[in-house]
């Protein structure tokens, strides 16, 4: 059967901290520390590991310090034996009956090597594995999921952005020098978290790009053979089972006796002889295998007009900026200062800018102050947690792929600034606060996304809101509480609409229509983070308490 390396139960990763894209990638030395929270899902989570990053590169400097000292005291003694034995063995009588040389015999087998064994007792390894150990319980220490998190979010960001995997090896991102180029070591690191997600076509390309590293490293940081290995095999899962046995080939040039690649060499021969009967057998009129007898994937059709595509190639394009709005409709876009006859508005105007008419999707610039901002982050921080889905089916909240950050609920009684924001979410909407969930807060780290979902609960969903007998979602209050260089615009696929996040906005929509039916319209998105550490806020409006500030009606049709 085909198998690869069985991962060591408890992997110890090569101490390499890189900064990608921004984002840490962390490979630190040591067993990972497990039963903690992850990490990667929100960007302020990182920070403390800079921290352990630092002191684990200040007490290293100072254990490699004192192994130099003594690697070179042993050195010179191992100089000093060579020497003498080199003389003595030219004439082993003469030599000792030079009484010099004779005490120099003897003293070096007895203090000096009484000196050296006290040398290589006095271990200064083991007491620095015991620190390591000890810091595990201070320090801030990423686990294994972590590290594949990371590594999946990478893959994320590759895909959604069309990033090229060289030109990431090297820092680059989209044309920015973000960071140092990463070692062949770090790209096989990253084609082996892909391989053990199964995800073989990632693993093809961060393996291809370890190898072409390795040619051009000067100090190794990863075998030939290691990559071939990973990279033949899952070049075979990737259909290509020639180039997996030239692979393989090579491999077992390298590694003559390597048990796995000589079983796996048998079946892709096996493979290829079984392919070309069945090709034979298909010019006989029997089968036909060649690609033109298989229906067109969706990659290989034309894509031509937007309107065709499907609503994850439209999320992605909208993320690249792709997909813009017709000069036509966004010449109809205004804005203005709005008071909604709101006494307060007269003195405090906003400013409100359409993003999208129907439905209306509204912007609010310099809504929220900085200190604000600073308050809301500050309180949120310690509380931040992985941020959860409700299960369609069976109602109960749980995380996902899918939304990939932290969050954190805050009330209004824990600060006047929270107060103050929730005033103004009354103020700019015209509907109540009082039915509405406490403020919640976001932030997202490395590749932090959350894909097309809608805000609104649907018909037959489980549990939804239920508990909280206020009725549906009928308004989204949406804060930017900081800008995002690359990436993580809010999308809203099914309008072809981008908004960018702007530190002090606030966007603003309805769910639901006057008859209180949920818009699907208003499915929306966050794309991944790309550089940047992204923080907004939601204030979710209930249906209760807004009878007489939202006109109701009849229909969907009415706005
Ligand atoms: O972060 C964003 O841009 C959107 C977040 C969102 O849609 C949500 O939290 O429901
Ligand atoms: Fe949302």
């Amino acid at each position: 059967m085909l198998q690869l390396k069985q991962e060591p139960s408890a992997t110890k990763f090569i101490m390499k901290a890189s900064l990608v894209l921004t984002l840490t990638m962390v490979f630190l030395l040591g067993r990972p520390f497990l039963g903690k929270a992850e990490v990667y899902t929100a960007l302020v989570d990182m920070e403390g590991l800079l921290e352990t990053e630092r002191v684990l590169a200040q007490t290293l400097s100072t254990l490699i310090k004192a192994q130099e000292e003594t690697l070179n005291k042993l050195k010179r003694f191992q100089a000093d034996l060579a020497r003498e034995h080199e003389k003595a063995s030219q004439d082993v009588q003469t030599y000792l009956s030079n009484p010099i040389n004779a005490y120099t015999l003897v003293k070096h087998l007895t203090t000096d090597w009484k000196g050296i064994e006290n040398l290589l007792a006095d271990n200064k390894m083991k007491e620095f594995y015991s620190n390591v150990t000890n810091y595990h319980s201070v320090l801030k220490f990423p686990t294994d999921e972590d590290l594949n998190g990371a590594a999946v979010a990478l893959m994320r960001l590759q895909d959604t952005y069309k990033l090229d995997t060289s030109a990431v090896a090297r820092g680059l991102i989209n044309g920015i020098q973000y960071s140092t180029a990463l070692t062949a070591g770090d790209c096989f690191e990253l084609g082996r978290q892909s391989y053990n997600n199964k995800d073989f076509y990632h693993t093809v390309q961060w393996m291809t790009e370890a190898l072409q590293r390795f040619n051009e490293e000067a100090n190794k940081t990863i075998t030939k053979a290691d990559i071939l290995e990973y990279l033949a095999f899952s070049t075979y899962m990737e259909g290509n089972v020639h180039s997996a046995l030239e692979m393989t080939d090579e491999l077992l040039t390298l590694v003559p006796n390597h048990s796995r690649a000589i079983g796996n060499r048998v079946y892709y021969l096996q493979d290829i002889s079984q392919k070309d009967l069945q090709r034979k057998r298909g010019e006989d009129g029997q089968l036909d295998t060649s690609p033109h007898a298989q229906p067109l994937t969706f990659s290989e059709k034309k894509l031509g007009d937007v309107d065709e595509l499907p609503e994850r190639e439209l999320y992605e394009r909208l993320c690249r900026g792709e997909v813009k709005m017709s000069p036509a409709k966004e010449a109809k876009l205004k804005c203005r200062y709005v008071h909604h006859n709101n006494p307060f508005l007269f003195l405090a105007r906003l400013k409100e800018e359409e993003a999208f008419l129907s439905p209306r999707i509204l912007l609010y610039h310099n809504i929220l102050a900085d200190s604000e901002i600073e308050t809301i982050k500050r309180l949120a921080q310690p509380r931040l947690k992985r941020a959860t889905v409700q299960n369609y089916k069976t109602g109960e909240l749980e995380t996902a792929s899918y939304r990939i950050s932290k969050s954190a609920w805050l009330r209004e009684e824990e600060h006047p600034h929270i107060a103050a924001v929730v005033k103004r979410v009354e103020d700019l909407s015209g509907l109540t606060c009082d039915t509405a969930e406490e403020l919640q807060v976001v932030n997202y780290g490395i590749g932090g996304h959350y894909e097309p979902h809608f805000d609104f609960a649907r018909r037959g969903e489980q549990n939804a809101f239920k508990s909280l007998g206020t009725g549906n979602r009928i308004a989204t209050t949406l804060f930017y509480m900081s800008d995002v260089p690359q990436g993580g615009a809010t999308v809203f696929p099914h309008l072809r609409a981008a908004l960018y996040p702007t530190k002090g906005t606030a966007a603003f929509w309805f769910n639901l229509h006057r008859n209180g039916e949920g818009d699907y319209r208003t499915r929306h998105a966050a794309c991944p983070v790309l550089t940047g550490s992204k923080w907004v806020s939601n204030k979710w409006l209930h249906e209760r308490g807004q009878e007489f500030k939202r006109r109701c009606g009849l229909t969907e049709h009415e706005d």
